[in-house]
């Protein structure tokens, strides 16, 4: 089944979508974790930190930890791959950082990367996402620029073409908005 923004948004034209990035929902990141409060005194790396210190991760700078992941704005999937292209277990895989830690790790996680891989699947086995043209017919690259503040951040608006990636998909799609 293919994600409901995507029925919604290309459909009617069938061309080319030109959006400011409200349908692209699943570019937004949580950049801090979840408060917890710390039941005993312990030391971390020389720091004490008192019982009753209310500790926040900040996963945003995990994820973006040059000596995990160089060069970490940059869309490169291959990094997690090695040379056989299999998931190279050398590289910390986001998820133990994503969905917080130990007791209180988030119970959603098998569902919510199960829903991503669905989605994303199906996006990219329907659409040709690309950059979206100027007037001159020159590309548009994205600024990169996240909202400045807020605990879920996504880009700045942007402007992309998404087009059916043939007259099958585009059919397809359009049986499912007449469902
Ligand atoms: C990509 C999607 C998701 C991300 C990135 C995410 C991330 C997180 C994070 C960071 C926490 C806090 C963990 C901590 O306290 O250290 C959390 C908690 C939680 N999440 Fe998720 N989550 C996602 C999807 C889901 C889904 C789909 C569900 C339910 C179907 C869910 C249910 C929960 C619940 C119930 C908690 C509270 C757990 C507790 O405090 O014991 N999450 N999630």
């Amino acid at each position: 089944m293919l994600p409901q923004f995507v029925q919604s948004e290309s459909v009617n034209t069938g061309e080319e979508l030109h959006t400011k990035g409200r349908s692209l929902n699943f570019v937004h990141s949580i950049r801090n974790g979840v408060a917890h409060v710390v039941t005993a005194e312990d030391v971390y790396e020389g720091y004490r930190i008192p019982a009753g210190s209310v500790v926040i991760p900040n996963q945003w700078a995990m994820l973006h930890d040059e000596t995990l992941y160089p060069n970490p704005s940059t869309f490169s999937p291959e990094r997690f791959l090695d040379a056989e292209g299999r998931i190279d277990p050398t590289v910390k895989d986001p998820a133990q950082i994503a969905f917080g830690f130990v007791r209180r790790i988030c119970p959603g996680r098998y569902l919510a990367l199960s829903s991503l891989y669905m989605t994303i699947a199906s996006v990219l086995a329907t659409f040709n996402i690309e950059k979206a043209v100027d007037a001159d017919g020159l590309p548009i690259t994205p600024s990169g620029e996240y909202m400045p503040s807020g605990v879920v951040i996504s880009p700045l608006p942007f402007k992309v073409s998404i087009k059916p990636r043939s007259a099958a998909t585009k059919a397809a799609i359009q049986d499912q908005q007449n469902v």
